[in-house]
């Protein structure tokens, strides 16, 4: 008998006519508008758009760290729209890894301490000396921030995002601090997790050119999905020219 045909798996974020919109004063700024997006567990998707276009938006509200104003954003059976601190503080720790441009490690500590800081709080959090190995770093385990390059540092930001195996991994410019070689490791580091441990990917970038790495290109304008292009295949960094 045939099997069945298989349904899509549900995604893993669902927003519908997500809007944002900043008060401050009398002063109104409208960051996002009617964003409808649905993003799949296990895809690498790269956010592009002009300065203030609201991809930093859309992802802190993503990660749960603000609320849209309007519409409504699900996360598996989470409604983000409808939760209250505590049950975004819940959501970002068990399930949200986080990687900045600036890499806030702390100076005193070593790479494997400043990863093995988050690992009290994760509930099945891998190995430290695993999450430096996926990120190329076991050798420089006992180095602090100051004895490691910007490229260096911000593997270690990375490792200390995955180590709690999060379902999902939100980077707002993780290269903009990095020169053109740095960056494209980083961005290596980024795709070989995603591949390998199936972690829903979302990177924010400037540089048009790492759209190719993605599945799948969200262009922002003006807090809108301007459009939206599947990739056929993936490259690799090493295929980037930027
Ligand atoms: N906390 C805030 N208060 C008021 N306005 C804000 C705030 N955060 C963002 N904005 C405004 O919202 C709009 C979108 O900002 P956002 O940072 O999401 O854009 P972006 O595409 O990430 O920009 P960039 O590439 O420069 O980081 C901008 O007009 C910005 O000034």
């Amino acid at each position: 008998m045939a099997a069945p045909p298989s349904s899509p798996p549900p995604p893993v974020f669902r927003a519908r006519r997500l809007g944002k919109t900043y008060r401050a004063g009398d002063v109104e700024v409208v960051a996002l508008r009617e964003v409808d997006l649905d993003i799949a567990a296990g895809e690498f998707v790269v956010l592009l758009g002009p300065s203030g276009s609201g991809k930093s938006t859309l992802l802190n509200i993503l990660g749960g760290l603000e609320v849209a104003t309007t519409g409504s954003l699900s996360y598996l059976d989470h409604d983000l729209t409808a939760a209250g601190d505590d049950a975004l503080t819940r959501y970002r720790r068990d399930h949200v890894g986080f990687v900045f441009q600036f890499y806030n490690l702390i100076p005193s500590l070593t790479a494997y301490e400043n990863v093995a800081l988050v690992t009290d709080i994760a509930t099945n959090p891998m190995p430290i000396d695993e999450a430096l190995e996926r990120v190329a770093l076991s050798a420089r385990r006992d180095h602090f921030p100051s004895q490691l390059s910007g490229g260096e540092q911000q593997r270690v930001a990375i490792a200390r995002a995955i180590v709690k195996r999060p379902q999902v991994l939100l980077c707002d410019e993780p290269t903009g601090a990095l020169d053109y070689a740095t960056g494209k490791l980083v961005l290596d580091v980024i795709s070989r997790i995603n591949l390998e441990l199936g972690t829903t990917a979302l990177v924010i970038t400037h540089n048009a050119a790492i759209a190719g790495m993605a599945d799948r290109v969200v262009y922002l304008a003006d807090g809108r999905v301007q459009r939206v292009e599947n990739n056929a295949r993936r490259v690799t960094s090493a295929e980037l020219a930027w």
